[in-house]
């Protein structure tokens, strides 16, 4: 099934002392979804913002908050993400620590449900909850950071995972050194949600960001 492109700008790279205009921006510059990194300083080597944070950014755009949890354990924390106004919510496949179950209950709480691979996570973890997940997150970097270089192998994990899903309706999520250069084969191998934060953050205004999302979406469609 084709499922439709969608460019999601992750804030990490984004100007934290005006966080709600950066989201505002890049919607207007024509972010299909806005990525939001939540990371714990334990599952992953960085702290970044929670709920809080997300239900301030609420007031500044209407667009798909697809929440991209690095936290662990994650379960205690997914009604307050879910009430905080993500619209996706992402979980790690050895976060939970129950996969199965925090997919559940991301069901339960009305949002799309997500879940994320790392990349030495096998595609094998999806062969039981593929019919439970409407996402599924391929990292193509070690989560954590912005800017890093997409690590090759995601790109045919991309594949076996398409080929896996078949014709479900399930979008393939790609994250991690997204750029002009590399999103041409992250989609050619499947993804159709492409996180990109350092390439469209780059130039820091709202001109900017309109270029840089135009460049991405050339580049995919090239
Ligand atoms: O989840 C993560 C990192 O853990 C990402 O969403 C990055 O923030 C993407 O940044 P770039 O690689 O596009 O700069
Ligand atoms: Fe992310």
């Amino acid at each position: 099934m084709t499922l439709p492109l969608r460019i999601a700008p992750s804030i990490l790279a984004s100007d934290f002392s005006k966080l709600g205009q950066e989201v505002a921006d890049v919607v207007e510059a024509g972010a299909d979804w806005v990525h939001l990194d939540v990371m714990d300083g334990h599952f992953v080597p960085n702290i970044s913002f929670g709920p809080d944070v997300i239900k301030s950014l609420r007031r500044y755009t209407d667009a798909f908050f697809d929440c991209h949890l690095m936290i662990a354990p994650v379960d205690p924390y997914l009604e307050a993400f879910a009430k905080a106004g993500c619209d996706g919510i992402t979980v790690h496949a050895e976060a939970g620590p129950h996969l199965h179950r925090s997919l559940q209950t991301i069901r339960s709480l009305g949002k799309k449900v997500g879940v994320t691979l790392n990349p030495a996570t096998p595609v094998s973890v999806l062969e039981d909850v593929l019919d439970d997940v409407d996402l599924i997150l391929v990292m193509s970097v070690n989560p954590g950071f912005g800017g890093q270089k997409l690590i090759p192998s995601a790109l045919d994990k991309i594949s076996r995972i398409k080929s896996l899903i078949g014709d479900r309706p399930i979008e393939i999520e790609v994250d991690g050194g997204i750029t002009a250069e590399t999103i041409g084969a992250a989609r050619k191998a499947g993804a159709n949600v492409f996180v990109a934060g350092s390439a469209v953050y780059k130039g820091a205004n709202k001109n900017a960001y309109r270029d840089n999302i135009s460049a991405l979406l050339k580049a995919a469609e090239a």
